[in-house]
């Protein structure tokens, strides 16, 4: 029947995309993958590179004193074969040419060393010692790129992919600006003091998470910051203020409201920073932002730096009004075509609305190595809806509590739960350790949203994978492919066998780890059980090792809706077919 052997064909590709999804789950696989993530792997690969250098050169001077040798001792020993022959042969010509290599290994050597060294930037000494126990040895591109900009005073716009280090390429140099550089000597350090630094953000939680940078390398060289965003007391955060703090970090709303309390007094004002200020024009700050932006007296004693991973026009025109005529750019997006994430495989996939609960949780199984995974939803009560069917999962969005928000966000981070179910606020800047995953729902509405989601995984050197579905009857990813760039990988849904066939491996690990001590209660009924069943003991242990991963059956799937319970057939005629549309 054609339409079987057409439908066996797409099991091969399948089997042949599980290969490919198992190969990610390979220990081979897992040790690259860890050697990019664990610091110390990589200074012991640095420490390999030397030692490779080093055995290169040994190896080389070694064969200059054996070529030595040889010269002096070919006129007593008698070539033996042709390989000595050749050796004693060595002219002075040979000679010069080794030489010439050692000198260009040394030359070598000198330049496998990192230009991005922390030790070579002006990063005080307490600074540099807390990025080394963060593991941080080295800066990243935009980091490198900016940090003489912004300690020299000038003012700034950076662009960079997502999880390229944005964060950390401001706030480095301004902490250095206010204890070593050229702000130094006018800041003060007194009770009461206005803030010298004052940090936009469009979101709650990325407040927060940049606050937590300027906490934790600040603290270092005597500043202190507060945090400042809604959803939160106003107490509290009036009296960090009244205190005196140097570092201002917070949302436009309630950063606006503290201006106009009289809470923030911005005389002092040494840096402006818009962080993600696509998104805060996005969400409708615009007002906000340039109130606040305009609030500042005299603009030529603050620097202003602005960072974005995409620069619309709104932006642009923000930083041609708000930024020093002799501001630099440093966009290391540009013109490229690619402006999402280089370190993310992104995957498409059709599925019906209604197959979406039944399909996430295979994706989850085939493609979250075992990490974390953040679904995104266009509506909040879709978030809730898909949280609720996914066990072990968790809600994030804009109607929840802001404190239930900060205990859902914290038990992710931790790894209570493991899945994330979230609307947009969680698009933006999040950095979550382990994110392996993400998966969108249906394509957003405009692609700087697909790459900031796409963008939660594959940070910081790691890899990751996005996976967009799509209801083909309703929704087209064309316009997100031309404008983000991205060239998608089209895939049919994981078909149950292949994921019970995964499933499987993972549960004949945890039946490896069972203690053996568990053997003589289970001996005698599983006796029973290979005598009754009429099963061979493989037959048997396979249905045992299908209910330790949750299989009772296995149902088929369609291909192109990715519903349960279908079966794909493609048709094949002899002639073609003509339909009336
Ligand atoms: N030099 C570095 N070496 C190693 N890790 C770094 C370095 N700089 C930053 N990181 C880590 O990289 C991750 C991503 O950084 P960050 O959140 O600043 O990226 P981003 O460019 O702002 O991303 P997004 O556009 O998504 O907001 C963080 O976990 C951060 O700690």
């Amino acid at each position: 029947m054609p339409s079987l052997a057409l439908s066996d064909h797409k099991h091969k590709k399948e089997d042949k995309k599980m290969k490919n999804k198992l190969a990610l789950k390979n220990p081979e696989t897992d040790k690259k993958v860890k050697k990019l993530k664990d610091p110390k792997v990589k200074e012991d690969e640095n420490d390999l590179e030397v030692k490779k250098s080093k055995k290169k050169r040994k190896a080389s001077e070694l064969q200059l004193e054996e070529d030595e040798r040889s010269e002096t001792s070919s006129e007593i020993v008698e070539p033996v074969d042709v390989k000595v022959k050749v050796k004693v042969k060595v002219t002075e010509k040979k000679k010069k040419k080794n030489k010439e290599k050692l000198e260009k290994d040394d030359k070598d050597e000198g330049k496998t060393e990192d230009p991005n060294l922390i030790s070579r930037f002006r990063i005080s000494e307490a600074v540099r010692k807390k990025l080394k126990s963060k593991g941080i040895e080295s800066l990243f591109p935009i980091q490198a790129l900016t940090f003489d900009v912004i300690l020299d005073g000038t003012d700034l716009v950076g662009r960079a992919r997502t999880g390229q280090g944005k964060t950390l390429a401001f706030v480095l140099p301004i902490l250095e600006s206010l204890t070593n550089g050229t702000v130094k000597a006018s800041r003060k350090n007194v009770y009461g003091r206005a803030p010298s630094v004052l940090v936009l953000l469009p979101t709650r939680e990325l407040a927060k998470q940049v606050f937590e940078d300027f906490e934790v390398y600040g603290e270092v060289v005597g500043l202190t910051s507060c945090c400042l965003y809604g959803g939160a007391p106003y107490h509290t955060q009036e009296m960090k203020m009244k205190k005196g703090v140097d570092i201002v970090i917070g949302t436009p709303g309630r950063i606006k409201d503290h201006i106009e309390r009289g809470n923030i007094h911005l005389g002092s004002l040494k840096f402006r920073v818009l962080d993600e200020a696509d998104e805060m024009l996005r969400m409708g700050f615009v007002d906000d932002v340039e109130l606040i932006l305009g609030k500042v007296k005299d603009a030529s004693k603050v620097q202003t730096l602005l960072f974005s991973a995409t620069l619309p026009d709104w932006v642009k025109g923000i930083a041609a009004r708000f930024l020093k005529t002799s501001k630099k750019t440093v966009d290391l997006v540009g013109k490229e075509k690619m402006k999402a994430s280089t370190s993310v495989k992104h995957i498409v996939l059709p599925c019906s609305k209604s197959a979406r609960s039944q399909l996430i949780p295979d994706i989850i199984r085939c493609y979250s190595s075992s990490g974390r995974t953040i679904i995104f939803t266009e509506t909040k009560d879709s978030a809730s809806e898909l949280a609720g069917l996914l066990p072990g999962s968790r809600a994030l969005h804009g109607d929840i509590q802001q404190a239930q928000r900060e205990v859902t966000l914290n038990g992710f981070r931790s790894g209570k739960f493991m899945t994330l179910v979230a609307t947009n606020v969680a698009a933006r800047g999040l950095d979550i350790n382990d994110v392996q995953l993400i998966i969108q729902c249906e394509p957003p509405r405009d692609v700087e949203a697909y790459i900031h989601r796409s963008g939660r995984t594959g940070r910081a050197g790691n890899t990751g994978v996005a996976v967009m579905l799509y209801d083909p009857k309703r929704s087209s990813i064309s316009k997100i492919e031309r404008e983000s760039g991205v060239k998608f990988e089209h895939i049919s849904a994981p078909q149950p066998v292949d994921v019970a066939k995964s499933a499987g491996v993972e549960a004949a690990k945890i039946i490896a780890e069972v203690s053996d001590s568990v053997i003589p209660a289970f001996k005698s009924i599983a006796q029973e059980l290979l005598e009754t069943s009429g099963l061979s003991a493989e037959d048997l242990l396979a249905k045992a090792l299908a209910k330790a991963a949750g299989y009772s059956e296995i149902k088929s799937r369609s291909l192109l809706t990715s519903m349960e319970n279908h079966v794909t057939l493609l048709l094949e005629a002899g002639k073609p077919i003509y339909t009336l549309s």
